[in-house]
């Protein structure tokens, strides 16, 4: 069973929600860090421009030391895990994610192209290798369903999978 599991993906992937759900239903401990990062003020700058921080990851490695459970963040594949999960969606859903959320329109366009061309996903199997990652599509489906994917990667009863998703037409 996997002890230390990141969920990454791009902003309104749903790793907030899924996360959550998962940890309701295991035992594991989530650490939401985009929060964490925000309140220990674990960032390096903020970029007026988009509305962010800047973190700074060696402090984070830092803040995280000898972590378990579930870290959830699009930036949780730089850390070191057992194993990533990659949630995905549809570029043209994830705008209306994103909208629903009152998002600006350039953090909304910036998101939909990053997911269209798989970036989050291929940061991820670049530092953890193909056989750790589950690339997992939340496309249509509702939270708990995706929930269920990452208990059943969690419990080993699902093998790694990449490469299962091609949003590449909304370019
Ligand atoms: N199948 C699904 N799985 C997860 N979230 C979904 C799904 N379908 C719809 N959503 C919705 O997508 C929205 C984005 O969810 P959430 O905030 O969890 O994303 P996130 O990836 O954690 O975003 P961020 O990186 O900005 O924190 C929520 O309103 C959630 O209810």
């Amino acid at each position: 069973m996997t002890r230390r599991l990141v969920i990454t993906g791009t902003p309104g992937t749903g790793k907030t929600t899924v996360s959550d759900l998962v940890a309701a239903r295991t035992d594991l401990d989530v650490i939401h860090l985009n929060d964490a990062i925000r309140e220990e003020e674990l960032f390096t700058e903020r970029d007026a421009d988009r509305d962010s921080l800047v973190a700074d990851v060696d402090a984070v490695a830092e803040w995280l030391g000898e972590w378990d459970g579930i870290l959830d963040s699009h930036l949780a594949h730089l850390f070191d895990a057992d194993e990533a999960v990659v949630l995905r969606c549809h570029p043209e859903e994830l705008k209306e994610r994103l909208r629903e959320r009152d998002e600006s329109e350039a953090k909304v366009a910036e998101n939909a192209e990053s997911e269209a061309l798989d970036v989050i996903l291929a940061e991820t199997v670049e530092r953890f290798g193909e056989e750790s990652v589950y690339e997992i599509d939340t496309t249509d489906r509702p939270p708990e369903s995706v929930a269920d994917d990452v208990i059943a990667a969690i419990e080993g009863e699902m093998d790694p999978c990449v490469g299962t998703v091609d949003f590449i037409d909304y370019l």
